[in-house]
């Protein structure tokens, strides 16, 4: 199962998985009836609660000493000596927000302010103590991932600054640097902040994160300059920001007291003639060293790394020993991969996810490089640096130095559309003849012709180009006269390509060097353009691998490499020349850039519990590890699947696999079995939420009398709803409880990690 697509990928949708352990973090504070708690707290193998220490008299003032800092990691001492006055943090799971905080410095250079990005991963939250109000501005951009939890990056200082996210006003206070001069339990009372949470309300703990953070920097003391903005990505995120950044540099200003009349100094022009400044410089060099060096410039400094310890920054280079398609005749393709990390250092356990950092469609990298005037230097070495040598990261790829091509087939987001500020800070400035301004003046201002000429028809930047130029060539604009988009704009335009995340739906025990991944093409047709397709990035790009892997004696020099799958949509063809391939074995074979990250959604450590899992679709890729483990337990708990799919001929995924693998766990334990539900296969529709309920009350003595576990995966908005909504029934109809407390009881179920959730928006 996909389960992180990047942002505006559209396409990969998928998405992660975020496991609820309320167990962890949560401790239970509503009890219910006497009977449901002990039934509840009397949870077998479940993971330990915390102990969550608070903030009581004296006993917070025997706080330990602050520890010795690492001062490369004081983000306050970097900020100063750059001169800067607005600090901007992010968290981002998927790059959304990051590319948010990077939107907001280049805005807030132009309005004449001094920024600074930094990521919170790279810095100690103890020296946010040591920004001064009226001199410095700080600003979150914090999105939310898993059930209401902080992102990855965020993790260390969010644990420090929210130790009891249940009582926000009033939990142990964080160790700070430099608190001289302030009440000790008001360690942020010299610093100013605003912020922006980026959610979906399709979550239940909607932008909790940046709530969370929020409320504990007002409960240290910090000044907040106005009230948080928060966007919904199941609306329209891109216009909240919008919205909220219109209003901040008013404000933003007059604190520091900078700008004319404090409203800042806005040197972009109105006309959209002035050349913005730009954040990155482009230098065309001289390739140096071998063929080989030369290669992995073209290929990306990603292949050529040799390093120990792979994670998030540093993926491992993996081969594929095993891909296919799992549903080869269906309307949608489920492809099956397996990655050999064996050497590699990296473990995972069942549950957790696999990043993979894909590698954009050659096509769209062609006619990229076409609309940029660059197919000559598509290989061609240049050197990318930051134009302010205060700024936090001095290059913008892995290494300072790379080709065109490279640069936008493995490092750049090149086919999510184009933000309407974007367009107009970094295209409209280079456009010289009147039909190239009003063409953009007119998408960057006019939210509906933007919304129908951008969104409705997933127009990329080369697609916006092209609509430039063809406007143009209409219009007879000389050629020098047309819009040439400068590389060095096209960096500020377009965010960094992100791994993506998917669940891992082989058994950590079983399978320790091949974790495998389940994820589901993605190719739709825009409204906006029904004519042309549209590729997920990630899964497209697995498609590629898995076609490649299957006719491996094909060559790869050999440009355009046709699809395999039946059905694939005419024009579908992937080239397979930039692929990544392992040269040092001389083999050819061909590698994806992985690594493992971690996910709290776990079996229970006593096999004796039942557990029951919900995966339609893709949804089921964990369930295939966690079926594996159980095995492995000779679990004597129940252990029942609910599958669903639309055509049992078509979408039954890894049929003969768990037909056999759910004989072998009955023996174990006779209610073991898998329970399908397909829902086109008859005039009604059946999903898994009315299989559930057909099993109301053996569902009830799994979950309430033999205390086991509950597992959803898939998507958020409607499936998990109503399966949620169906455990609500069956607590009303067989425990004889009323809505309120039946709906207690799931919420209790949650707390104590014994209803995850793995699902997507
Ligand atoms: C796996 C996953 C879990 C999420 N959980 C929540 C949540 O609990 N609450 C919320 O408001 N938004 C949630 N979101 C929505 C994200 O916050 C939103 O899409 C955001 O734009 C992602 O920003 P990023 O790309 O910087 O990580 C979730 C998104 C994903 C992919």
């Amino acid at each position: 199962m996909a389960i992180a697509s990047a942002k505006i990928d559209i396409s990969d949708i998928a998405i992660i998985t975020t496991v609820v352990m309320g167990v962890l973090t949560f401790l239970l504070r509503k009890p219910l009836s006497k009977v449901l708690l002990s039934s509840l707290t009397g949870v077998k193998g479940g993971p330990a609660s915390l102990e969550v220490k608070k903030k009581d008299g004296n006993d917070s003032k025997t706080a330990e000493a602050p520890k010795e800092l690492d001062p490369e990691r004081d983000f306050v001492k970097k900020m100063r000596e750059g001169n800067k006055n607005v600090v901007i943090i992010f968290g981002s799971q998927t790059g959304t927000a990051e590319d948010f905080a990077n939107r907001l410095a280049r805005e807030a250079h132009a309005k004449g302010l001094r920024p600074i990005v930094f990521d919170p991963e790279n810095y100690d939250y103890q020296h946010l103590s040591k920004l001064r109000k009226g001199q410095e501005v700080l600003v979150w951009i914090l999105a939310t991932t898993g059930e209401g939890e902080p992102t990855d990056n965020m993790h260390a200082w969010y644990e420090a600054m929210v130790p009891d996210p249940e009582d926000l006003e009033n939990c142990e206070v964080a160790e700070f640097a430099d608190i001289d001069g302030v009440e000790f339990d008001r360690p942020l009372a010299n610093v100013a902040y605003l912020g922006f949470g980026l959610g979906n309300t399709t979550y239940e703990q909607f932008c909790a994160h940046m709530r969370h953070i929020n409320s504990r920097m007002k409960a240290l003391g910090a000044k907040q300059l106005m009230p948080c903005g928060e966007g919904d990505d199941d609306a329209n995120l891109e216009e909240d920001f919008t919205n909220w950044k219109a209003k901040i540099w008013p404000i933003i200003c007059e604190h520091l007291q900078v700008g004319p009349s404090q409203g800042g100094a806005d040197l972009t022009n109105d006309s959209g003639s002035t050349e913005p400044e730009l954040e990155w410089q482009v230098e065309e060099v001289e390739e140096v060293g071998d063929d080989s060096a030369a290669q992995a410039l073209r290929r990306g400094e990603m292949t050529v790394k040799s390093i120990d310890v792979h994670d998030a920054k540093h993926p491992y280079m993996a081969s594929i020993p095993t891909a296919y398609d799992l549903s080869p005749t269906g309307e949608r393709h489920v492809l099956h991969l397996e990655v050999n990390i064996g050497g590699s250092g990296m473990k995972y356990r069942t549950g957790d996810h696999l990043a993979v950092w894909p590698t954009n469609r050659e096509e769209e990298v062609q006619q990229l490089l076409e609309a940029l005037s660059l197919s000559a230097k598509a290989d061609s070495a240049i050197k990318v640096t930051n134009t302010d040598p205060h700024a936090a990261s001095a290059y913008l790829f892995p290494s300072s130095t790379t080709t065109y091509g490279a640069a936008l087939r493995h490092y750049l987001d090149i086919t999510s559309p184009p933000a309407r500020d974007q367009i107009s800070m970094f295209v409209l400035p280079y456009a010289k003849s009147s039909v190239a301004r009003d063409l953009l003046t007119q998408l960057a201002e006019d939210k509906q012709a933007y919304a129908q000429g951008v969104v409705g028809k997933a127009l990329t930047l080369s697609g916006l180009l092209a609509e430039v130029r063809l406007a143009e060539q209409l219009a007879g604009v000389n050629e020098n006269e047309r819009l040439v988009l400068p590389f060095a704009a096209l960096l500020s335009l377009c965010s960094r390509l992100q791994p993506r995340y998917y669940s891992i739906s082989s058994s950590g025990t079983t399978s320790p060097e091949r974790p495998s991944i389940t994820a589901v093409v993605l190719r739709y047709q825009p409204e906006g353009d029904a004519q042309n397709w549209r590729y997920g990035v990630a899964t497209n790009y697995l498609s590629t691998i898995t076609n490649y892997v299957n006719n491996k004696h094909t060559s790869r020099s050999g440009g355009i490499y046709g699809g395999v799958m039946a059905s694939e949509p005419a024009g579908s063809a992937h080239s397979v020349t930039h692929l990544l391939f392992s040269d040092a074995e001389q083999t050819s074979q061909v590698r994806v850039p992985v690594h493992v990250r971690t996910s709290s959604f776990r079996l229970p450590a006593d096999h004796t519990v039942p557990v029951v899992m919900i995966g339609p679709g893709t949804g089921v890729a964990p369930f295939r590890g966690f079926i594996q483990e159980r095995i492995h337990q000779q679990a004597t708990g129940a252990t029942v699947l609910f599958f669903g799919a639309r055509h049992y001929e078509h979408d039954y995924l890894y049929k003969a696999e768990f037909e056999t693998q759910f004989a072998q766990l009955a023996q174990y334990n006779p209610e073991s079995a898998i329970v399908t539900a397909f829902s086109r296969d008859q005039p009604h529709k059946i999903y898994v939420q009315h299989r559930l309920r057909e099993r109301a009350d053996m569902v009830w003595k799994w979950l309430n009398d033999l205390q086991g576990y509950f597992y959803v995966c898939g998507e958020a908005r409607f499936m998990a709803r109503d399966v949620k909504d169906a455990l609500v029934q069956i607590a009303q109809s067989e425990g004889g409880l009323g809505l309120s407390d039946a709906e207690s009881w799931v919420g209790s179920l949650k707390k104590f990690g014994r209803y995850q959730e793995d699902v997507w928006a």
